[in-house]
């Protein structure tokens, strides 16, 4: 065993963004603090690979540019990031306003609708008349509930009944027509769940961050975001490669078998690391989800946006390369594709068949680039959520990640935010 190190007064261990996030709180306010991370890089769920010369992130995901915590957080400009189109595509298998009073969505042919904010589109606004995606009713409902989320105090949305996300859309006034349409092909994408079972609450924060926020992606991909938390942090306070084995009563011991003293200790490794770590704190079960990665020699589509399947044969795809041209070579675009689960054998041929026709283009001759599958994607926030909870498991000892709040890069950074304040509170800061 090699000579102890000098004690530091607080030990991070991961640095996803919850744990970059505490490490920055923490010594904004003058404590010691070192960051063992595991891996080569920093990130966590939120890290991007090179693979072939294209631009991959660990499973498909977007910015949202509304979180408060990220907006306290980063500067925005410096992500340099780029937007998708306002609202989703929503590829039916019926052609537009010939089977339901169901729109704020124009037809685009095909069998696709556009779903959108017509505040943010105003071409858009013809297509509020009756017998597009949304009927009268629905759109009076939905125009009732969005301008609540967008419009009440957070801490009212937290304080609302907690049902789930189907019941309480029901309660909006909005119609299992338009439910099955556009919300659940949407929020599966969303939650990585299709059967609208998360918390009423947390679906009402992040319709509001929707509406109020743009999603988007950092030129460089998502793993841009945590780089550049990282970058605020002194030289020298995360140390990669250095995965810790256990807890001991001092601090805590690397799977190289070093000791590593300190006052406390915060776990930010995610949940499945947590759960060794720290036997006996109770996690959520997590959902799993695949994300596909085609590539092509032309976008399939032409637009950076998001499309969702009325099937539900895929949670949603999109062309990349149209969002952030970087992330692919010139003369050949990236289509990233998520499903819910695992990648089971065949499902690739699958889902290959569905973004055929839901591109309306042979997908045939598409390459499959890489498949990343993520076991504990997102945490599984049935209602009733609490939406943060406590990270002291004992004093000096500290827990938090996106299990401890939601299941979000806000999430994430929130209870790092809260386990610092709470690390500083026994420290008698
Ligand atoms: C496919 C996918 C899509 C998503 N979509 C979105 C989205 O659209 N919008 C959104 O806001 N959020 C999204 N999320 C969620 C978001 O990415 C996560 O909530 C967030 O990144 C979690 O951060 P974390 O710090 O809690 O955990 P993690 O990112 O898991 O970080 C944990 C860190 O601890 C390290 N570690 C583990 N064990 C050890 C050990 N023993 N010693 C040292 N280090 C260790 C790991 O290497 C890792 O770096 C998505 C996630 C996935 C996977």
């Amino acid at each position: 065993m090699s000579a102890s190190p000098a004690p530091t007064d607080v030990l991070v261990v991961g640095a996803g963004a919850a744990g970059l996030a505490c490490a920055r709180d923490l010594l904004a306010q003058g404590v010691g603090v070192r960051l063992l991370e595991a891996s080569d890089e920093v990130g966590g769920r939120m890290r991007t690979d090179r693979v072939e010369g294209f631009v991959v992130d660990r499973g498909f995901q977007v910015f949202n540019t509304s979180y408060p915590q990220v907006r306290h957080r980063l500067a925005l400009r410096d992500l340099r990031l780029r937007p998708f189109t306002p609202g989703v595509l929503i590829h039916t298998d019926s052609q537009a306003g010939t089977d339901s009073h169901c729109g704020t969505g124009s037809h685009t042919g095909s069998g696709r609708l556009r779903f959108t904010d017509p505040t943010r589109r105003p071409r858009t606004l013809p297509d509020l008349l009756p017998g597009r995606l949304a009927g009268p009713r629905d759109l009076m409902a939905l125009g009732l509930l969005s301008a609540r989320d967008m419009l009440a105090p957070p801490r009212l949305l937290k304080r609302t009944a907690d049902l789930t996300t189907r019941t309480a859309l029901a309660d909006a006034g909005i119609s299992d027509a338009l439910v099955e349409r556009f919300f659940r092909p949407f929020l599966s994408g969303v939650f990585l769940e299709d059967e609208l079972e998360t918390s009423a609450r947390v679906f009402h924060l992040v319709w509001r961050s929707m509406l109020r926020g743009t999603l988007c992606l950092p030129a460089e991909g998502i793993g841009a975001v945590p780089r550049a938390l990282a970058a605020a942090l002194p030289a020298g306070t995360v140390r990669l490669d250095t995965p810790v084995d256990r807890l001991t009563d001092d601090g805590v011991l690397t799977a190289d078998g070093q000791e590593v003293p300190a006052r406390a200790v915060v776990v930010a490794t995610g949940p499945r690391q947590t759960a060794t770590l720290l036997p006996g704190v109770s996690l959520p079960a997590y959902r799993v989800v695949t994300t596909y990665y085609h590539v092509t020699e032309r976008s399939p589509i032409g637009e950076p946006t998001l499309l969702v399947d009325t099937r539900r044969r895929f949670l949603n795809t999109c062309a990349l390369s149209d969002v952030t041209p970087t992330v692919a070579p010139p003369g050949h675009a990236l289509v990233a594709t998520s499903v819910l689960g695992h990648d089971t054998e065949g499902r690739e041929s699958e889902v290959r068949a569905a973004l055929s026709d839901a591109y309306g283009t042979d997908t045939g001759p598409w390459d499959l680039l890489t498949t990343r599958t993520v076991e504990d994607a997102l945490p599984a926030m049935r209602p009733p959520q609490q939406l943060s909870r406590t990270t002291r498991v004992t004093p000096g000892r500290y827990v938090c990640g996106d299990h401890r709040a939601t299941g979000s890069v806000q999430g994430a950074l929130a209870s790092g935010a809260r386990a610092a304040r709470e690390v500083l509170r026994d420290l008698g800061r």
